[in-house]
This record gives structure tokens, C-alpha cells and sequence, in this order.
């Protein structure tokens, strides 16, 4: 660091957790396009607010169109965003909330970077495992098809690699699991770590 000198708050990270009565955690979604996790988030964080606690979902969306709409598809393009991402969801954590990401990030050095950053204690991921012709075939926002065109370059599974988690915390087959099940697999491993209050 050059010159710089970072603040001392007078109110300390356990304080604010404290406050706020739970332990944040940054819960990782990666998979293919399509492979559902948006639908898994989106669906988790219901769970988890419903239930009372702080949450706050990051994903592609309120990201590659504001923080993050300068980077492209490149290689260098997804690093960048996934680093800004882990940096963001650090000093969401810093705050106290838990964070849900859900990001491709094809990379296994990006995806353990995010976990250097927030600290392997805080972070859990979960590989979206579907296969890439169930996801060609849900095309959710066709760009499987467009990408088959040549419409879209570096389209992820097809002429961009997606790289498999080596330790996956959590893997969930979507092709043989409804989403509900999904869910109630996510939230016995989640449960647990955030300490559910009942
Ligand atoms: N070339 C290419 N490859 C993959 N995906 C593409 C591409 N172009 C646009 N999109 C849309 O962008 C969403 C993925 O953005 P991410 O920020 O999650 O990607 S990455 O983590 O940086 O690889 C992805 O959203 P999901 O379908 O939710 O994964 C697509 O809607
Ligand atoms: N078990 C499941 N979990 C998540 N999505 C599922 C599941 N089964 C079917 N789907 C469907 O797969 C699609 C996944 O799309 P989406 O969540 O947008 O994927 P991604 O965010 O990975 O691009 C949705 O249409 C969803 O309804």
C-alpha cells in the first residue's frame, strides 16, 4: 500500500454483527448459463429473509449493468469483475449481511481469490452442476442459440471455458432436483453456518 492509511472505526465488525444478531457469510453460486443460480439465490435469500435475516443477493444484473458495466466477456474481463465482485461482497460482510452471489465465474484461481479475500471461514460455495445441454436446452434468454449463430463471442461452454469447482461446499444436480429440493439442500448446509434462529 503507498501512502495510504486506512481509518480506525471507533465501532468494530463484531459490534455491528453484534447488532444485527447473525454471522454473515458470502454464499457463492457458480455454474454454466442457465444452470439456475439465479432461480437458487433468488429463491435462498426469500428463505433466509423470511426466517429474519440481513441478506443481500449480488448478481449479473445489478452488477455488469452499474459497478461493473465497463468489463466485456475477455478472460480479463470476468477476472476483473470477479475480483470487483469478492471485494464488494468483503466489505458486505464487514457490515454484517450475508451475501449471495451469483456469477458464472468460470475460474478456479478467481474463485479461490474471492475466498483469499473474504476469508475461507466466511466463504461457501456451491456449484450449480447442470449440464451444458440441459442449460442449451432451457436457453432461458436464448443466448445459446445466438452464441451457436457466432451472434455472441466468448459465450461460456462454448468458445469461453468454464473451469469445474475442485471442492464445491455444496453441489446441486438441478437436472434431477426441483427447485424446492434444491433449496431445502442449500438451507441444510446453510442453516447451520448462519445459525438459524428458531
Ligand atoms: N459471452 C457471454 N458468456 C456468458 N454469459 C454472457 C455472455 N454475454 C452475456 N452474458 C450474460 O451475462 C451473464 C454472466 O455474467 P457474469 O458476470 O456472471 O459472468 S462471469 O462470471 O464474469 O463469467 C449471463 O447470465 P446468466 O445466464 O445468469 O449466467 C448472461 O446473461
Ligand atoms: N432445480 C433447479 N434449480 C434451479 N433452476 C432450475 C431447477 N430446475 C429447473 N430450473 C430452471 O432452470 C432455469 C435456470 O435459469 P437461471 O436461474 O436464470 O440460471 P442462471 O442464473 O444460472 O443463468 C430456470 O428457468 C429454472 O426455472
Amino acid at each position: 500500500m503507498n501512502n495510504l492509511y486506512p481509518i480506525k472505526t471507533k465501532v468494530s465488525a463484531a459490534q455491528r454483527h453484534q447488532l444485527l444478531n447473525q454471522r454473515p457469510l458470502l454464499i457463492w453460486f457458480t455454474g454454466l448459463s442457465g444452470s439456475g443460480k439465479s432461480t437458487l439465490a433468488v429463491q435462498l435469500e426469500a428463505e433466509l429473509h423470511a426466517l429474519g435475516f440481513k441478506t443481500y443477493l449480488l448478481d449479473g444484473d445489478n452488477i455488469r449493468t452499474g459497478l461493473n458495466k465497463d468489463l466485456t466477456f475477455t478472460d480479463e474481463g470476468r477476472i476483473e469483475n470477479i475480483r470487483r465482485i469478492g471485494e464488494v461482497s468483503k466489505l458486505m460482510l464487514d457490515a454484517g449481511i450475508i451475501v449471495l452471489s451469483a456469477f458464472i465465474s468460470p475460474f478456479e484461481a478467481d474463485r479461490q481469490q474471492v475466498k483469499n479475500i473474504v476469508g475461507a471461514d466466511n466463504y461457501l460455495e456451491v456449484y450449480v452442476n447442470t449440464p451444458i445441454e440441459i442449460c442449451e436446452q432451457r436457453d432461458v434468454k436464448g443466448l445459446y442459440k445466438k452464441a451457436r449463430a457466432g451472434e455472441v463471442k466468448n459465450f461460456t461452454g462454448i468458445d469461453s471455458p468454464y473451469e469445474e469447482p475442485r471442492h464445491p461446499d455444496v453441489t446441486i444436480l438441478t437436472h434431477t432436483m426441483s427447485v424446492e429440493e434444491s433449496v431445502r439442500e442449500l438451507m441444510k448446509v446453510v442453516g447451520p453456518v448462519v445459525k438459524l434462529k428458531i
